[in-house]
């Protein structure tokens, strides 16, 4: 049947982009889904907020929910200091797959450690196995029904401090109602939406930075 939209993702990369170059593989990757076939990707416009608010937060350790073809693994990573790493959870097999092609070709893989599994059961281990005391930055962008219980889990499991920053995609669209609900009205969050447009068009969507107060 073909290939599979993340392996035509990867073919444009390798077709498009200059090996080690992330800057080039993120533009490879935003035209092809502008103008040959969509995908989720945070994309160029919000990719811009993203990349403000981890510039800010200069994170020592990060973690990104959702990883899909690696797009914003790499948009993040391409920005971390020498030394710091992004951790980036993926239960697809398949995508993982393509992502770890996707970060290695912009030459990232020293700085991603890409962990497959659902992020119900790995967020618990982040301790033990990935010597992670807490989160300076958070990226939460898999099923828009996992984010509540996703930053419930990193609160119990002791991964959050005072001032780590959560950075949610797609609060307008698809949209995360119960997120916005909770991280809005929670005095623990101080929280600020960043309206933009849904990645490759110029339907409303925006990021939610939520800043834990400990
Ligand atoms: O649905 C969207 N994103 C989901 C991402 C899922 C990725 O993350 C992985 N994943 C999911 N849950 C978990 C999990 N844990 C939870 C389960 O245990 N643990 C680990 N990995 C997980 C999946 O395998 C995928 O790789 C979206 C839609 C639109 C959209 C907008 C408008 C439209 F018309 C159509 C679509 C725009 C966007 O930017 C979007 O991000
Ligand atoms: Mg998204």
């Amino acid at each position: 049947t073909g290939l599979s939209r993340p392996q035509r993702i990867l073919k444009a990369v390798q077709k498009n982009a200059t090996k080690g170059n992330p800057e080039s593989v993120i533009a490879a990757i935003d035209h092809y889904c502008r103008h040959s076939e969509w995908a989720m990707n945070v994309g160029d416009e919000k990719g811009l907020i993203l990349d403000s608010v981890v510039t800010e937060v200069n994170p020592s350790t990060a973690l990104e929910l959702g990883t899909y073809c690696g797009y914003s693994t790499v948009r993040i990573a391409r920005l971390l200091s020498p030394g710091t790493k992004l951790i980036t959870l993926e239960f697809n097999p398949d995508y993982a797959a393509i992502a770890r092609q996707i970060i290695a070709y912009a030459g990232l893989q020293d700085k991603v450690i890409l962990v497959e599994g659902p992020s119900g059961d790995l967020i618990p281990k982040m301790k033990q196995q990935h010597g992670i005391k807490s989160f300076d930055f958070v990226f939460l962008d898999h099923w828009k029904d996992r984010y509540v219980p996703d930053t419930k889990l990193l609160e119990e499991c002791g991964l959050l401090r005072k001032g780590s920053v959560l950075l949610a995609d797609n609060v307008i669209c698809p949209g995360t109602p119960e997120y916005l609900k909770y991280v809005r009205n929670d005095p623990r969050y101080e929280s600020r939406y960043f309206k933009s447009n849904l990645e490759y068009t110029k339907v409303e969507d925006g990021l939610e930075k939520s800043v834990f107060l400990g």
